[in-house]
């Protein structure tokens, strides 16, 4: 038997002695329930949540591909559905300072405390601080499950530190921890629950690309509200109009977009039949921005994206491609997330498209000049993306973007290789990290005179619906709190 069993056990047997001392319904209600039937009788939001939460700490899982999955498997109803959702994203993002509170009611390191009792307390801090859930709901039913999912002994020692959480709100809860604390770092990291790294490269990022610090607040409160669905129909075939009839509203700042902040976009004929995508307005926007970019004399033929996986721009430039009569070489060098860029592009005509499974650092020498238009989308930190990415936050490193910024200088030097004189190339991340984004940029073309920036704000300005000042210096960033997208970075570059 393993520990977890041992220890469940344990708990079992001295609750059923503290049940039988009592001596009332309770004791045959325990000893009778098989632990399947408790998980039965537990909340299925909550225990959907529970099991995000043990997938993400245990099996480094991603939330946004593990829950979808949990609500089919518990098939869950659509407000079953929104309540996992908030409750596990809600207390993902939130772990920092969540941890920070449940430190002060333990009276061990939380370190020692197993990480199941720990993603029990995160999720009952959650609707305790952060929820409209009534106390004594909040800690009853995460008792309730913890009793059910971990064991008797753990239940009783969550409740008792749940009472102690509950007995502050959260803007108490952050005035005690930060009694003594004057770095405005530190103090973010606490009320808005980034890692001070995190804060530190944003903060620099807004200077880099011309805003100020006082915003940081507002770009970090962004990160953590709760993202809205976007569409993008495929240019020439797809259509909206489904979505339209649905819960879904007309996008602001593209065209052939739709966003919505409750709709399951699974449902859409458009979506299954793949004419209908999910993707972010900024990555449509810079994808747009690239298929528009002015190129110098010579044909429009050739298009590359050169790190396609899972396939989402490939899909919108293919589609661009195929109304102008081009093709798109959209290249991965992980099998598995080739094959998922294939089945983005399987709505488009195939004679626009191709899917290549290369290191994208050899494709400059393999052919050198003969691409029109290349995309970069390169690997990177995803700072930009926190919002739908709840854990990512805590899963990063520095070290992570020093080694990827090395890649990205790599792939962008082989990528310029590929592009032919008059050819234009975006640069995309979804970080605005400034050593992923300016720093690459200005490393690469340190010293070239055949390349030329253009000016990727109003290259951005020239595709959206309204204007989005998001240019400075030529390079242009998009912002979660201004343009309500993901902190997509575009630099585009012609070579004369
Ligand atoms: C940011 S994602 C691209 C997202 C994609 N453009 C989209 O819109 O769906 C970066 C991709 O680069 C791929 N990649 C990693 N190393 C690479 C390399 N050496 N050459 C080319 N692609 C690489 C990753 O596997 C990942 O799929």
């Amino acid at each position: 038997m393993s520990d977890q069993g041992r220890r469940n056990d344990r708990g079992r047997e001295r609750n059923r002695g503290a049940n039988r001392a009592r001596g009332g319904q309770q004791a045959r209600k325990y000893s009778e329930s098989s632990p399947a039937q408790r998980l039965r009788e537990a909340d299925p939001a909550r225990l959907v949540a529970f099991e995000v939460l043990r997938a993400v700490s245990k099996d480094n899982a991603y939330a946004n591909l593990v829950l979808p999955s949990k609500i089919r498997q518990y098939r869950l109803d659509k407000r079953d559905a929104g309540l996992a959702t908030e409750l596990s994203y809600g207390a993902l993002r939130a772990r920092g300072s969540y941890d920070a509170i449940i430190a002060r009611c333990v009276d061990r390191e939380i370190s020692d405390v197993e990480e199941a009792i720990m993603d029990a307390l995160r999720l009952g801090a959650h609707q305790l601080l952060a929820m409209r859930v009534p106390p004594h709901a909040a800690v009853n039913q995460t008792v309730g499950l913890a009793r059910a999912v971990i064991g008797a002994g753990p239940a009783s020692f969550i409740n008792a530190v749940l009472r102690k959480i509950g007995s502050k709100d959260l803007a108490e809860w952050l005035i005690e921890l930060s009694a003594g604390v004057s770095d405005p770092i530190k103090l973010a990291a606490l009320e808005f629950a980034h890692p001070e790294w995190i804060i530190r490269a944003l903060r620099q990022a807004l200077v880099a690309h011309g805003r100020t610090v006082q915003e940081i607040d507002e770009l970090l409160a962004a990160d953590n509200a709760a993202p809205v669905v976007n569409l993008v129909a495929l240019p020439g075939l797809g259509s909206l109009t489904e979505a339209f009839e649905a819960e879904f509203t007309p996008g602001p700042l593209v065209v052939n977009s739709a966003l919505s902040s409750g709709g399951d976009p699974g449902r859409l004929g458009g979506v299954r039949d793949g004419s209908v995508r999910v993707q972010d307005v900024g990555s449509q926007l810079v994808a747009r921005a690239l298929a528009a970019a002015p190129l110098g004399a010579g044909p429009d033929q050739h298009w590359l994206d050169l790190c396609a996986g899972p396939g989402g721009k490939a899909a919108l430039l293919a589609a661009l491609a195929a109304q102008r009569g081009a093709q798109l070489v959209a290249n991965e060098p992980l099998e598995h997330r080739a094959e998922l860029v294939r089945k983005a592009l399987s709505a488009v005509p195939k004679e626009h498209w191709d899917v290549m499974i290369e290191d994208g650092r050899d494709f400059g020498s393999q052919e050198p000049e003969r691409y029109d238009r290349i995309m970069v989308d390169a690997p990177c930190s995803g700072l930009g993306a926190l919002r739908r990415r709840p854990e990512a936050r805590w899963r990063r490193t520095p070290a992570e973007v020093a080694d990827l910024s090395q890649l990205q200088r790599e792939l962008l030097a082989s990528a310029l290789k590929a592009l032919r004189p008059g050819g234009v190339l975006a640069y995309v991340t979804c970080s605005p990290h400034p050593a992923e984004t300016n720093a690459v940029v200005d490393d690469v073309l340190r010293g070239r005179s055949d390349i030329e920036l253009l000016d990727a704000g109003e290259a951005l300005d020239a595709v959206a619906l309204e204007p989005l000042s998001a240019g400075h210096e030529k390079t242009a960033q998009l912002w979660p709190h201004l343009h309500h997208t993901d902190a997509m970075f575009l630099a585009l570059i012609r070579k004369k």
